[in-house]
């Protein structure tokens, strides 16, 4: 890996994880990822922002040693999640006398999570400055962006934002700062539904308190840095908002034929009112692409045949996941098949009692669709449109 100048004085040393293809077992990652550290030299102190995966150890440690960074005085960890502190442990030994520097919460992390000791970690406090000698860090303490432990990093001579994963996009890329737009934002706007959706709130709150802050370049945890700001703040204002489109997305499953049926019905009822849609195969589901779609959609249908009186368990995994993301959508509807009873409808309305949404009138027929049911997905994309248009979406 490269080490890469910044500004003067200033080092991006991190490692670019081209290949890994899932992160937390959970989010497919179509464009890899990067795990950012940088550099510092004061006149006075040398510290370290992150490190990386642990592994990526060696890489980390041999961008050091070509830094010349033979003196560290701090390691500034503004996140104990493992993909950015798992090379801790052998900074650490390798660094004998540097401190690390984290929130209260993050020290509490550091200790149980990866066993780095008590004596090891320095706490500080909101606003809290550190002189490394001609330059100044400032510490914001950001919690719940996406952990209790965030904190950012302000160098103020230099104007750069070290944001740990506010910002961020698991994006890997061989240019330091952005340069394709298009590229940045599919992929800082999915690492957003995917990391920072549930945190909408603290997300808009941060935004008013960096409006205090001359920002030239934001140096993010994951993905490029960048030195337009201000693109990246418009594009987070956006999506923290409540605002959302005139789109419907429709996540189905089905085994037999008669739900997908249906859910083409609605898809091409939903399209010849004017209404956005996007139907999703849960078969083959790409849940970063669906995280993205909820950030939008004002409408989610949910799609399921009956399967042993409930939902089936690929609908019942997508109500769960929209339940903990929390999207902005204002109204859910189900629509599907069964054969002689039971529970769906209610099972997933339970799911999603988090969701602040309106139910509309779900369509849920015995056996495979005919006439009268295909009326009543005629009802169901009027009544979404009506629903859109009384909150002037559509
Ligand atoms: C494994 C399995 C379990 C099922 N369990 C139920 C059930 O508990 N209650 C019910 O009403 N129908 C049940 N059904 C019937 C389906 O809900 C019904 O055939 C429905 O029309 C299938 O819709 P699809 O064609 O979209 O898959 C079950 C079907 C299968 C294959």
């Amino acid at each position: 890996m490269t080490v890469r100048t910044i500004k003067e004085n200033v080092y991006s040393v991190g490692v670019i994880d081209w290949d890994r293809q899932v992160f937390d077992e959970l989010l497919p990652l179509p464009e890899g990822t990067s795990y950012n550290s940088y550099l510092i030299k004061g006149s006075e102190k040398t510290v370290l922002i992150d490190a990386v995966d642990s592994d990526f150890e060696e890489e980390f440690i041999t961008n050091l040693a070509k830094s010349d960074a033979t003196a560290i005085d701090y390691i500034i960890v503004n996140h104990a999640e493992q993909d950015h502190s798992g090379a801790l442990g052998i900074f650490i030994e390798l660094f004998p006398q540097a401190k690390i520097i984290t929130s209260e919460k993050g020290k509490e992390l550091l200790k149980s999570l990866l066993g780095i000791p008590d004596f090891r970690i320095q706490e500080v406090s909101d606003m809290e400055e550190l002189s490394l000698g001609d330059k100044t860090l400032q510490f914001r303490i950001t919690p719940w962006v996406h952990w209790p432990d965030t904190m950012m990093t302000y160098l103020k001579e230099d104007r750069v934002l070290f944001s740990c994963d506010f910002f961020g996009a698991h994006y890997a890329t061989s240019s330091l700062f952005t340069e394709d737009w298009h590229s940045h934002y599919i992929l800082a706007k999915r690492y957003f539904a995917e990391i920072m959706m549930p945190f909408r709130k603290k997300v808009s709150e941060y935004l008013e308190m960096l409006k205090d802050y001359d920002i030239e370049i934001i140096a993010p945890s994951h993905g490029p840095l960048c030195n337009r700001p201000e693109v990246l703040f418009e594009y987070y204002r956006e999506w923290s908002s409540d605002e959302v489109k005139n789109l419907v997305i429709i996540p189905y499953v089905s085994m037999h034929g008669s739900t997908k049926k249906m859910a083409s019905y609605l898809t091409d009822a939903l399209i010849s009112r004017g209404i956005e849609v996007r139907p999703y195969d849960l078969g083959r589901l790409d849940s970063g692409r669906l995280a993205m779609d909820l950030l939008d959609a004002a409408t989610i249908v949910i799609a399921t045949p009956t399967v042993l009186f409930g939902p089936h368990p690929k609908a019942a995994n997508i109500a769960f996941i929209a339940n903990i993301l929390k999207p902005k959508a204002k109204y859910v509807s189900i629509i599907g098949s069964y054969g002689w009873g039971g529970k769906a409808i209610s099972d997933l309305q339970a799911m999603t009692s988090k969701l602040d949404v309106e139910i509309i009138e779900p369509v849920y027929i015995k056996g495979a669709p005919v006439e009268e049911n295909f009326i009543g997905l005629e009802n169901l994309a009027g009544e979404i449109l009506k629903k859109h248009k009384e909150k002037n979406i559509a």
